[in-house]
């Protein structure tokens, strides 16, 4: 067990990876299709472990899922596969948190990042960890939107200003204390769509770093071509 008393807080990753990718409408959850040669989710877990600024990275998944053996065999080193995934994004967290009591400090910090981001580089782990630079609010990346923006209702359409609207993307990184007291305030899970939401409900202001468009998240069957291109990409690191 973790020691909870010295030392400078740590780097934990978590990878919610429990959802059934409805919208992708492909055989099976989209966190296992082969996306750029490899099952989606390897690819950030892959990032993780890469970084030296990670200590540990933990997976959740369905308790029924029956891929994650083949794609992170037991006992490989530096990951845990927690099999606590609930029925929204924000209950597959806040399980996983609670269930990491015992090994995670308050003080340790937690990057929640969507399995469904095969993008993510140790570059961008290594950008949003100085970003955020220790602020107890946390942080995450985030793209500035440069498109105009429109918002259809009622058969009326109307543009909405878009100075100061960011996209968010993950990793999201939070105190663990933080990030558990606000998921566990949340009144609706349903509008929890990010875990930043949830500390921004608590009247705080998470850092906005700014993140790449090679991290996008794969959502729909276009999708997968777009992120293909960007993993054939090198990058930095
Ligand atoms: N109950 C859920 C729902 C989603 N996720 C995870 O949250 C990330 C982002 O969610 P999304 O892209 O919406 O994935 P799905 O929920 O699988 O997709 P869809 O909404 O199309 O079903 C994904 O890695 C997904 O596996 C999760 O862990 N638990
Ligand atoms: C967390 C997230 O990726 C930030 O943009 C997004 O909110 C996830 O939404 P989803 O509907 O669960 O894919």
């Amino acid at each position: 067990m973790t020691d909870n008393t010295a030392g400078a807080p740590r780097h934990y990753a978590l990878i919610p990876a429990a959802g059934v990718g409805a919208r992708m409408a492909a055989d099976g959850p989209k966190q296992y299709l082969t996306v750029g040669g490899k099952p989606m989710l390897r690819h950030a877990l892959e990032a993780f472990l890469a970084s030296d600024r990670i200590a540990h990275t933990y997976i959740v998944v369905s308790p029924a899922d029956g891929q994650i053996d083949a794609v992170v065999p037991p006992g490989l080193d530096g990951v845990t596969v927690l099999r606590c995934g609930g029925a929204t994004r924000m209950e597959t967290v806040q399980n996983a948190l609670h269930a990491l009591r015992a090994q995670v400090r308050d003080g340790d910090s937690i990057l929640v990042h969507d399995a469904a981001r095969p993008g993510l580089t140790p570059a961008l782990i290594a950008r949003l960890i100085d970003g955020v630079a220790g602020d107890p609010a946390g942080g995450l990346l985030a793209l500035p939107v440069v498109d105009t923006v429109k918002r259809a209702a009622g058969g009326q359409v109307a543009t909405v200003p878009r100075d100061g609207l960011w996209l968010a993307q993950t990793p999201q990184m939070f105190p663990y204390a933080l990030l558990r007291r606000a998921l566990d305030a949340a009144t609706d899970a349903s509008a929890i769509t990010d875990d930043a939401s949830a500390v921004e409900a608590l009247g705080l202001s998470p850092r906005l770093v700014p993140g790449d468009p090679r991290n996008l998240k794969v959502t729909l069957p276009a999708d997968v071509r777009i992120a293909e291109m960007y993993l054939a990409q090198p990058t930095s690191n």
